[in-house]
């Protein structure tokens, strides 16, 4: 079974304008409402991919209803802890350039934490589990790192997409697979990365530091994927970009989608891409059909590093 792991859920109000004007009054010409948060993302797009998985993680109040009762429109089953506060509400601008404002978690409990340890701790070898998105303040960074730990101990892979202090923490870990993008991996390397060349030694330390995939993204610039035995690039199809948000969780999906039909790892890496531009050029999430296109454009190749 696979299960994605929200801590942080969001119901995203996305607004379209034609320019935004900082200290004015901006009037939309047109906004949406949609149930968010990374891991809730990848449930709805492994759905549209033809796979079942149960989304968990703490909802609450209006916020949270909304999001339930949305996901499980779509047939996708949940099994959220209730908190006693709003899920909060994430504001993503489109107008000349994408801005975003994310929400603040409401306050995340011992009891409500205790109470998702209990669910994670029941899941057997063989799982699946995505633990994605920021972790609420009110929590350690070090959770994702903690139940990483627990869950491999039971056989379970562990597929971690997160930021920040969290991100830092969950290295060493040892998760199944990790996808920054090339910001989340200048964080973990402590110096600006911008080009794939610049990327790749750090890239190989964190397989050396046994994460079974890592695949880093480069937006529209293509992405790289290193495991153990290969070290892969894979170009960004062209296209016209109408939503990035939901991007990364579309490109999560999109592998685990792919290796769960036993579909070799070069395959996953392109089905990866192809999910996660799919979603890029698209007003909501990638379809089946649009992916199955696009892959056609993608060229996976391995990696010739200078002097070898
Ligand atoms: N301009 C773009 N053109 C084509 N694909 C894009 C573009 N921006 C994002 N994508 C797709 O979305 C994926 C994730 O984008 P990226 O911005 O790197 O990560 P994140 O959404 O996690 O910040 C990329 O690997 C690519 O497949
Ligand atoms: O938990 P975070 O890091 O604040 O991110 C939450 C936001 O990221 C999203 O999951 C989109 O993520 P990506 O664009 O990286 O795929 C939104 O739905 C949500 O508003």
């Amino acid at each position: 079974m696979i299960y994605t792991v929200t801590l942080n859920p969001a119901m995203d109000y996305h607004v379209t304008l034609d320019h935004l004007q900082l200290g004015e009054i901006n009037r939309a010409t047109a906004d949406q409402k949609s149930p968010g948060g990374k891991g809730i993302n990848v449930s709805r797009v492994l759905r549209r991919l033809g796979h079942q998985s149960t989304a968990l993680g703490f909802i609450g109040g209006f916020t949270g209803n909304y999001i339930r009762a949305s996901i499980e429109e779509e047939a996708i089953k949940t099994d959220f802890i209730e908190v006693e506060g709003d899920t909060r509400i994430n504001v993503k601008i489109k107008a000349d350039q994408e801005s975003e404002i994310n929400g603040v978690s409401p306050a995340i409990f011992d009891k409500h934490v205790k109470a998702l340890e209990k669910q994670l701790s029941q899941l057997k070898e063989g799982d699946t589990v995505v633990l994605a998105g920021s972790t609420p303040p009110t929590l350690p960074a070090s959770i994702y790192a903690k139940w990483t730990v627990m869950l491999k101990e039971h056989g379970v892979s562990v597929y971690v997409d997160t930021s920040g202090e969290a991100l830092r923490e969950v290295i060493s870990s040892k998760p199944t697979f990790l996808k920054p993008n090339h910001h989340e991996l200048s964080e973990i390397a402590g110096v600006e990365i911008e080009t794939i060349e610049q990327a790749i030694p750090h890239i190989k330390q964190l397989v050396g530091d046994e994460i079974d995939y890592v695949l880093v993204t480069f937006a529209g610039d293509g992405a790289v994927l290193a495991t153990k035995e290969q070290l892969l690039y894979a170009n960004a199809p062209k296209g016209t970009v109408r939503n990035s948000v939901g991007a990364g969780d579309s490109t999560v999906a999109g592998f685990i989608s792919a290796l769960a039909q036993d579909k070799s790892v070069e395959e996953a890496f392109k089905t990866a891409i192809a999910t996660g531009s799919a979603t890029a050029f698209s007003v909501g999430f990638a379809d089946k059909e649009a992916i199955d296109l696009l892959k056609n454009e993608i060229l996976v190749q391995p990696i010739k590093e200078r002097g070898k």
